[in-house]
């Protein structure tokens, strides 16, 4: 039968795998973060409220005040490469597309900001892929990270007449090689400091603490990667939650006056991990790195480090090899 002329070509069918993170903006001036941030808090899996009573709020004083002073936290992270969470990002997708080779076609997105998830997954379509994993990358599930990354990739969907298949990464707060991958960051970075931690203090993303009490598994799945952290290393590991927003009560204890707590209970000498976020950025380098550390030492702590997150490191490609080659099982001939 011949083709009618508009007819599609059909291309060779490929997997495809698309790793996401929250998004940053495009650059660290004020304008480019109040778009980011218009986009970002206007999610209402990010701001559970009402949007009549909520916009008003967001666009009469959090995007008035907020994107300055944010601009600026960005400006001291900012690299020649651009905006820490991004380029982590894309290295990631680099090397893992290395590691995984040609059968599989590995890109990268942005839930909020650019690379959009429509344009890459349009861009996968384009190049042949008809099987995708989507692969958030949050060891620990939350609405507001995990689900409406997914969100967007579905609405993404909704616009295509002939859809890929579509699998997505399940939270792996718990997964042996997850675990693994931290122990062996953490031992070598500890083992390369000038001085010896008294402690380790895990610091997760905050969240409302309504979200808890509403069912979000995040605040449980945290605590379970320390529990699992504790069973792995050798020094004691505290655990805590940052970037508080808003006047909402957030989760316990906070991050800075955990520190401080920690000071008064003798202990003069931290590492400070973040094993929430797969990849370095504002709230790992500024939040953490800078101001927490200050915190500390204002409050009478001696030697402060902030270890990296796993980023693109041989041990997050091991593993996200491992977690992503489980996934792909029936769609490639032999898991990665
Ligand atoms: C209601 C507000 C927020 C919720 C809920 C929230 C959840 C959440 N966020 C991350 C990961 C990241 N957040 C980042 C930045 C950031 N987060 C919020 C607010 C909420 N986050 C704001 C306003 C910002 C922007 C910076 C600022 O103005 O302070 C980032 C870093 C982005 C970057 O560009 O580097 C990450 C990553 C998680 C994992 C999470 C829930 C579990
Ligand atoms: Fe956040
Ligand atoms: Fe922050």
């Amino acid at each position: 039968m011949t083709l009618p002329p508009n007819h599609p070509a059909i291309p060779t069918p490929k997997v495809g795998v698309l790793l996401i993170n929250l998004g940053t903006p495009d650059a660290p001036d004020a304008g480019s973060v109040r778009r980011y941030l218009g986009e970002f808090l206007s999610d209402r899996r990010v701001v559970e409220l009402p949007p009549i009573l909520w916009q008003p709020i967001l666009r009469g004083i959090i995007l008035t005040t907020r994107p300055k002073k944010s601009a600026h936290a960005y400006q001291q992270v900012w690299t020649d490469q651009g905006s820490p969470l991004a380029f982590h990002t894309r290295d990631t997708a680099l090397a893992l597309q290395q590691a995984m080779g040609p059968g599989v076609t590995v890109d990268w997105a942005m839930r909020y900001g650019n690379p959009s998830i429509a344009s890459r997954l349009s861009a996968m379509k384009k190049a042949g892929c008809d099987r995708i994993l989507l692969a958030p990358l949050y060891p620990q599930y939350s609405g507001a990270t995990t689900a409406t990354a997914n969100d967007a990739a579905f609405a993404a969907l909704k616009a295509m007449r002939w859809q890929p298949a579509i699998r997505t990464l399940p939270p792996y707060h718990d997964d042996s090689a997850y675990i693994a991958a931290l122990k062996t960051a953490i031992d070598a970075h500890v083992a390369a400091l000038d001085f010896t931690p008294d402690a380790i203090l895990a610091s997760f993303h905050g969240m409302p603490e309504r979200t808890l009490h509403l069912g979000d598994p995040y605040h449980c799945q945290s605590v379970k990667t320390v529990r699992l952290l504790r069973e792995a290393l050798t020094l004691p590991v505290h655990m805590s939650f940052q970037s508080r927003f808003g006047r909402a009560k957030w989760l316990e204890p906070e991050t800075e006056a955990t520190l401080a707590e920690l000071v008064r209970d003798g202990v003069r000498n931290i590492a400070v991990v973040t094993p929430g976020f797969s990849a370095d950025c504002l709230e790992t380098l500024e939040e953490i790195a800078l101001r927490a550390k200050e915190a500390f030492l204002s409050a009478g702590g001696e030697k402060f480090a902030y270890l990296p997150c796993l980023n693109a490191s041989p041990d997050a490609i091991t593993l996200y090899q491992r977690l992503i080659g489980r996934e792909l099982s029936g769609w490639i001939d032999q898991p990665a």
